[in-house]
């Protein structure tokens, strides 16, 4: 039997080329407000073209003013005195009013300019004071460029800091600076990156296409079964989803146990995807279509030192000059699952900028558990309040308790029981 280790290594020689070249392929440029970037991975460094904030601009609502004239108003007042100077209050004519999203103005030395937040310090002025600050404590005359001359006046109590409230031009990056790296994956937060930075189109790796093809006569549509001993196929939404979740682009065949329409199939697709996964059909019964359709063609099955997902299937579809690799996984619904956690997921977690494996943890089981002495068992099962592991039952059908479950267990090759109380490795799911 193969180890677990063994096929890992095999199947990562046939993704991790396609994957690099995917990585080196003509980007696709999506649009900054698609709601399908998030996740997507940036495909070339991206650098800043202007700095960000664009300009200086104010951190308050309040009133901009040159620091120099607070100072000298104060000392004005306090002449004798610089500490008293300091808290000294001062009163200054009221100026231009600037908004947000006005153009920047002049700012008229010795007054005080309402200024809005966002809105682009008055040139000229280098302090904010927040209008809370101020006496009288609201805008009482609000005179933009065009109105009537401002002519009030309005009190602060005391000399802030130079400088302060107000935004510098660049202080959140300056022009030229690296906004993302190639191979960054997009969070909401780098995504507001790259919109503030003002990137429209953002150049995104292709997704890998998967070509997902569940075989079976016994395997029927969602609501279209039609004789007993038929099923729903479970394995072409759960992997669709999973490899979906994991950045491919996903499409579904289902064929039933006829290898020639399964060849047929992987013919008519092998140009246009990077991928082919199929579930079912490939262990020693007798109507086994993935084995017969593709062993003629080289693909290689092998029985793994694993439960679930022991019989497996690799290769490559090598036709009219296509070369597209093929993992065949087990029909079971969990095994399936399994598979494609155990084989596919840690390389299309690389290649969209995540960590490969899931969180992996040491914890305690809370019962005792027997395992195949010469299989690595991966167990499903929950937490419970004190953090000890509970598992289900092994069996590879068994969907709900899959669905219910937030850890993967796993039992090495050699251990035949576990006591309650024994260490046991966990992996998290639902990452
Ligand atoms: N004599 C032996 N029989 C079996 C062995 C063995 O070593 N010797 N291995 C068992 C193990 S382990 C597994 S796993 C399965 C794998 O079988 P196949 O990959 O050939 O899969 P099928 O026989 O087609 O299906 C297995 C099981 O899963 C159900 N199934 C299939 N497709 C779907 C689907 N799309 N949605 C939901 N359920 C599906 C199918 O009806 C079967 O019940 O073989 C064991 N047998
Ligand atoms: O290996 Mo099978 O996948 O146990 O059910």
């Amino acid at each position: 039997m193969r180890t677990v280790t063994a096929h890992t290594a095999l199947v990562r020689g046939l993704l991790d080329p396609m994957l690099a070249e995917l990585a080196q392929a003509t980007p696709e440029h999506v649009g900054i407000g698609h709601p399908e970037l998030a996740g997507r991975v940036i495909a070339i460094d991206l650098t800043a073209a202007t700095p960000l904030p664009p300009f200086e601009n104010s951190q308050m609502d309040g009133y901009a003013v040159r620091h120099r004239d607070l100072l000298e108003a104060a000392e004005a007042a306090e002449p004798a005195d610089p500490a008293a100077a300091r808290s000294a209050s001062i009163t200054l004519p009221i100026g231009r009013t600037v908004a947000a999203g006005d153009a920047p103005i002049p700012h008229a030395p010795g007054t005080a300019s309402p200024v809005m937040t966002g809105a682009a310090m008055p040139v000229g002025a280098d302090t904010v004071i927040p209008v809370e600050r101020a006496n009288p404590a609201h805008f009482t005359e609000l005179s933009r460029a065009g109105d009537p001359e401002p002519s009030g006046t309005v009190t602060f109590a005391s000399t802030p800091p130079r400088g302060e409230f107000v935004r510098a031009r660049g202080s959140d990056l300056p022009a030229g600076a690296t906004l993302l790296t190639a191979g960054t994956r997009l969070t909401p937060a780098r995504i507001g990156l790259l919109a503030g930075a003002g990137v429209a189109e953002v150049p995104v790796r292709v997704r890998p296409r998967v070509l997902l093809v569940a075989t079976g006569d016994e395997v029927a549509d969602p609501g279209a079964i039609r004789t007993a001993g038929q099923i729903h196929d479970a394995n072409t939404p759960l992997l669709a989803a999973l490899l979906t979740g994991l950045g491919a682009e996903v499409r579904t065949r289902r064929t039933g146990d006829t290898a020639a329409e399964l060849q047929h199939i992987l013919t008519a697709a092998a140009e246009s995807v990077d991928l082919i996964v199929t579930s079912g059909g490939i262990s020693a019964g007798a109507y086994e279509v993935v084995r017969d359709a593709l062993t003629e063609y080289g693909v290689e099955f092998a029985g793994l030192a694993l439960q679930p997902g022991g019989p497996q299937g690799l290769g490559r579809w090598a036709v009219n000059g296509s070369a597209v690799p093929v993992l065949c996984f087990p029909g079971n619904p969990v095994s399936s699952a399994l598979s494609a956690e155990l084989f596919v997921a840690p390389a299309l977690r690389g290649y969209a900028g995540r960590p490969e494996a899931l969180p992996v943890e040491q914890r305690t089981l809370a019962h005792e558990l027997h395992s195949p002495l010469h299989k690595h068992q991966v167990r499903r099962g929950r937490l419970d309040a004190d953090g000890r592991v509970h598992v289900t039952a092994p069996g590879s059908h068994l969907l709900a308790d899959l669905a219910a479950a937030e850890l993967l267990a796993h039992v090495p090759v050699g251990v035949e029981h576990l006591p309650a109380g024994s260490p046991i490795e966990i992996w998290r799911l639902h990452d």
